[in-house]
């Protein structure tokens, strides 16, 4: 209810409020004061309306392609197996193409990650999430907070810090460029222009104040969605490739439902053919499940006049939140809860597959107490462009190849070995840093024969 309410007596804490004091300049996401959100947000959707979201397909569609691309790459000659392709690592090829499609919509030019690898911006976006992390939920954190503030951090040689100072200077330059392009627009039809995020939040005004986002804010919030929208949407793919190579059963069937749908791979597009496959959602919404990319407490602090949760009196002052962790393995709601049934959301499943009747109330159920995108007033703004380019790469991939584990690999998985929480093997295992650090698996793919 604090969360999910938008008159709740809260405001947003912990992460976010670190994050407001390492970084200069404030953005939608951890603004707290709610006004000044809701106005933010109310520009930062025009990026994300539908009509945006079909011009912003084709920039998806073309980094999906090359992915699939990198993907079908033969193994070197006199390796074994080589109707097999090179061994891919999930966590960073799935890292590669959300930051490279993000690189595109934002500013106008892929950050070329797939091509050359992982660069320091992708390492950037996870070492501030560690940092603030860190400091955000330290007991000391009150005498902490005053030495963490950008210059200082950056007389004490932080290393963290400089990058991002790199970071602003990298994508200033960019943005000029990008301004460049939208200048050159105004002479070209409609259907030529570049339409991406960028040009979005560019346009966006409010249509009863008249604001737009100053040109300092647009940077912040263009290098907000990288942030945002890349390692988020990567955690859940490669969390998808790695309950599906455990799970032959549930792979053979998705592969049947997308191949049995589509004659052609360029068919595979956002539109309700792809949006209306019930068993790719499912073990879409299944990987969210059980690997939710931002797994942990998304903090509220009861400002003064308290708030009535669940029949108990809060007082102002108090740290509020469930885990969305926590919550989406609560058997209450999900009924075998550390296993990988995308069944559970699919109505009318086979119970010989569940061991449950997954009726329309127990589906309803598990839809109400699912949380990956949170929910409420500051819920996820990217999150119908995540499910476009997570359905549209999954059914791709379905598609075109067959997958396997690679021999022997483990990476990304539990074990008894790793100690209290992190016991079980087979359950992808996350480093909750508020995104989320994992490995693995690593795959081969092989182009399927289509006659
Ligand atoms: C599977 C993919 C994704 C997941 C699971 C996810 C999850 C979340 C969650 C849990 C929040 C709330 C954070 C909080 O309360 O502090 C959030 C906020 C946000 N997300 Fe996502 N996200 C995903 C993809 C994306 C994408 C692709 C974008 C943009 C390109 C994006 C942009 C944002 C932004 C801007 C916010 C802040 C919204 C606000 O405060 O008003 N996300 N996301």
């Amino acid at each position: 209810d604090a969360m999910a309410n938008r008159r709740a007596n809260v405001i947003k804490t912990g992460w976010t409020d670190a994050s407001m004091r390492v970084n200069v300049g404030v953005t939608t996401h951890v603004v707290a004061d709610r006004q000044l959100h809701a106005a933010r947000r109310k520009l930062l959707n025009h990026a994300f309306s539908e009509g945006a979201l079909k011009n912003l397909e084709k920039f998806v569609l073309a980094n999906i392609r090359e992915w699939c691309g990198y993907m079908a790459e033969p193994k070197e000659n006199g390796e074994k197996d080589l109707q097999w392709g090179k061994e891919r690592d999930m966590a960073q090829w799935s890292t590669n193409l959300a930051f490279d499609v993000l690189g595109d919509l934002c500013f106008g030019k892929s950050f070329n990650a797939m091509k050359q690898g992982s660069s320091y911006i992708q390492k950037l976006i996870m070492s501030s999430s560690v940092f603030q992390m860190t400091i955000a939920y330290l007991p000391i954190r009150e005498f902490i907070f005053p030495l963490t503030k950008p210059s200082i951090l950056f007389v004490l040689g932080n290393e963290t810090i400089k990058q991002k100072v790199k970071y602003r200077q990298d994508i200033g330059a960019m943005v000029q460029d990008r301004f460049a392009v939208e200048n050159s627009n105004s002479g070209k039809s409609d259907h030529d222009q570049r339409k991406d995020f960028f040009h979005y939040l560019l346009h966006a005004k409010n249509p009863e104040t008249g604001e737009t986002f100053k040109p300092i804010d647009l940077v912040g919030e263009a290098a907000l969605l990288v942030a945002a929208g890349a390692d988020t949407s990567s955690t859940a793919m490669s969390a998808c490739f790695f309950y599906l190579v455990r799970n032959p059963r549930v792979l053979r069937k998705l592969q049947g439902e997308v191949r049995a749908t589509f004659d052609d791979v360029e068919e595979i597009k956002w539109g309700a053919k792809l949006t209306g496959l019930p068993y790719l959602r499912g073990c879409i919404d299944e990987a969210l499940r059980m690997s939710p990319p931002v797994p942990g407490l998304l903090d509220r602090r009861v400002l003064p006049g308290g708030m009535l949760i669940d029949g108990h009196n809060i007082p102002a002052g108090t740290v509020v939140g469930a885990p969305t962790y926590t919550v989406q393995h609560n058997e209450q709601y999900y009924p075998r809860p550390f296993e990988f049934l995308p069944e559970r959301w699919v109505e009318g499943s086979e119970p010989s597959v569940t061991g449950f009747e997954v009726t329309p109330e127990r589906v309803s159920m598990a839809k109400s107490a699912f949380h990956a995108f949170s929910s409420g007033p500051r819920n996820c703004v990217g999150k119908n462009m995540a499910y476009m380019e997570m359905l549209i790469t999954m059914a791709r991939t379905m598609w075109l190849f067959d997958i396997r584990l690679k021999e022997g690999d483990r990476s990304g998985e539990g074990g008894p070995e790793l100690g209290p929480g992190r016991e079980r093997a087979g359950e992808y295992q996350l480093t909750d840093w508020f995104i989320s650090e994992r490995h693995g698996p690593v795959l081969e793919f092989k182009k399927r024969e289509v006659f």
